[in-house]
């Protein structure tokens, strides 16, 4: 990174251990939480599967830890991971906190366990991508705001005189989930594991979709475009392509997102007028997501032939390519009249992972390949071949994945809505599980590469920690091989 060196003197060791623990524990993590999904898909394609050690493990337990695993568990350890190095090596400076940042891990490792143990038990709040209960939300807030401490912390001694444009991302990510966990997370409680919303009926349906979708804008969007801003141009071994445009992207990112979340209630009790804003801000938001994918696209100008020999970077493009997909479909989807066609359907699962594998989960395993051999100071990955074969069925995974759920999506859409002349129904509600039945098998298929995927990256990190021979001399940070 060009930082200008404001204050003299040896840059100090960094504090890597915090960031090797979050690294093996987002593939930990990774695989648990897709094994999750692969088992979920699995029983709405062969639902007898439902059938055993009931209740704890039937389909509607089960898909919020799928959630929670895969988000908070996976993507958050990602994101504790990489921010923590970023910030550090951008700002010249060990991280700023002492105690605070091992609080961060092991109280983030307790809360994902919590989560394992108390949702198969049937305790929830109900929220989507905020089901556990308050004694668990007051522990994450606790958590958060350690981070919160630990990053601007770390800014704030840095030894830079500028701060680099990936820290506002992760920076702008801290401060507001912080503010939308404690807003939507107000309740009270009536027992250990229970408690009832703060707010009701339609208020409570805006919050819930205020911080549902603020969720996917900062935590699975802004957070994971700092990773593209520091893990793209590092790899490709580039300076990012435009500096202004990752301003302009970035406060027209933030200031946007945050009004559209009212797409997630069309045709809602929420009134017309706010369900029409969130519409029109969802559609300017193509605008600002487009932004960040070419200033990271474009960041390779230059190196485009890297992309032949080096898989990581291959990763992390097409993870844009994805992000760029998702973000064209999701304005599609808050145009009232697709949304009738779209809401309820296979549809929003499909959009869902185009941006949670393809986005969110392609451009972490990219920025997991580049960190393990930098933090773990090996020459490389112990096996190049092997990042390969995990790319392509990652990518092949993907595909299939959402290609059965658009086919899906559309079908039951078409078929809930189909009239006969006299006014009734063409098809009943059953008929169109039926017709969903082969895309089930489909999206199956495609998880289950994605998740076999996820194994070969886990055996790969093992070889390369494990196997000393493969040891660097002196910096690496541009992994040799993989960019030779
Ligand atoms: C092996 C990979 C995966 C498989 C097989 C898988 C499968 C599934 C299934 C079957 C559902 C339930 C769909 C339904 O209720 O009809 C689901 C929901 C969901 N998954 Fe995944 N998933 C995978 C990876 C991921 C990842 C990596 C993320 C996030 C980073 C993610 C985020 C979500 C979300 C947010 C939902 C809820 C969607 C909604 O409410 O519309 N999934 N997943
Ligand atoms: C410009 C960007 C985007 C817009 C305007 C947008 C818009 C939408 C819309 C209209 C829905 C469907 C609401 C419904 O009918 O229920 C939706 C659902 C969803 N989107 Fe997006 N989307 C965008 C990007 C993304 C990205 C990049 C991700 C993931 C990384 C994502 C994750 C989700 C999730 C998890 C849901 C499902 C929520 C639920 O019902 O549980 N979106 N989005
Ligand atoms: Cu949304």
């Amino acid at each position: 990174m060009t930082t200008t060196v404001a204050k003299t003197g040896p840059v100090p060791d960094y504090d890597y251990k915090v960031v090797r623990q979050f690294t093996i524990m987002s593939v930990v993590w990774g695989i648990f939480g897709m094994g999750m999904g692969v088992l979920i898909a699995a029983q709405l394609a062969w639902p007898e599967l439902n059938n055993f050690w009931q209740p704890f493990s039937h389909f509607g337990r089960l898909r919020p830890l799928h959630t929670n695993a895969v988000i908070f568990a996976f993507g958050g350890s990602v994101l504790f991971a990489t921010s923590y190095y970023v910030v550090q090596r951008t700002c010249q400076t060990p991280l700023w906190g002492g105690w605070l940042v091992p609080f961060t891990f092991w109280g983030w490792q307790v809360v994902i366990i919590a989560a394992a143990i108390t949702l198969p038990m049937g305790y929830t709040s109900t929220k989507e991508y905020a089901e556990l209960e308050w004694p668990i939300d007051i522990l994450i807030a606790f958590i958060w705001i350690a981070y919160a401490l630990v990053f601007f912390g770390t800014i704030a001694k840095r030894r830079t005189s500028h701060i680099y444009v990936a820290n506002w991302f992760f920076g702008a990510y801290i401060i507001t989930i912080a503010a939308l966990h404690i807003v939507n997370s107000l309740a009270v409680p009536v027992s250990a594991f229970k408690s009832y919303s703060l707010f009701a009926g339609t208020t409570d349906a805006m919050i819930q979709w205020w911080y549902g979708h603020n969720a996917v804008g900062f935590f699975l969007t802004a957070a994971f475009l700092g990773i593209m801003y520091y893990f793209v141009p590092k790899q490709a071994n580039r300076p990012i392509y435009s500096y202004q445009l990752s301003i302009v992207h970035f406060w027209a990112l933030i200031s946007i997102y945050v009004w559209a979340g009212g797409h997630h209630l069309h045709y809602s009790a929420l009134p017309d007028w706010t369900q029409s804003l969130a519409m029109v801000m969802s559609v300017i938001l193509l605008a600002p997501s487009w932004g960040g994918m070419i200033n990271g696209i474009m960041t390779l100008s230059g190196a485009w032939h890297k992309l032949r020999t080096d898989p990581t970077l291959r990763f992390l493009v097409v993870s844009l390519s994805f992000y760029g997909m998702s973000t064209f479909e999701g304005p599609m989807m808050s145009i009232k009249t697709v949304n009738a066609l779209s809401h309820n359907t296979d549809w929003t699962v499909g959009h869902v992972h185009s941006g949670a594998l393809g986005w969110v989960a392609m451009i972490s395993i990219g920025a997991l390949y580049h960190l393990v051999p930098v933090l773990w100071k090996r020459r490389e990955m112990y096996s190049v071949k092997l990042i390969n074969a995990h790319f392509w069925l990652a990518t092949v995974g993907t595909v299939l994945y959402i290609a059965a759920m658009w086919v899906n999506g559309i079908t039951q859409g078409l078929m809930w809505r189909a009239f006969n002349a006299d006014g009734t129904l063409t098809y009943s509600f059953v008929e169109s599980v039926m017709a969903s039945h082969p895309g089930y098998i489909v999206r199956w298929i495609g998880g289950s590469f994605f998740l076999f995927g996820m194994f070969l990256m886990a055996y790969n990190v093992f070889r390369t920690i494990t196997e000393k021979e493969n040891a660097a001399r002196g910096d690496n940070t541009v992994p040799m091989a993989q960019t030779a």
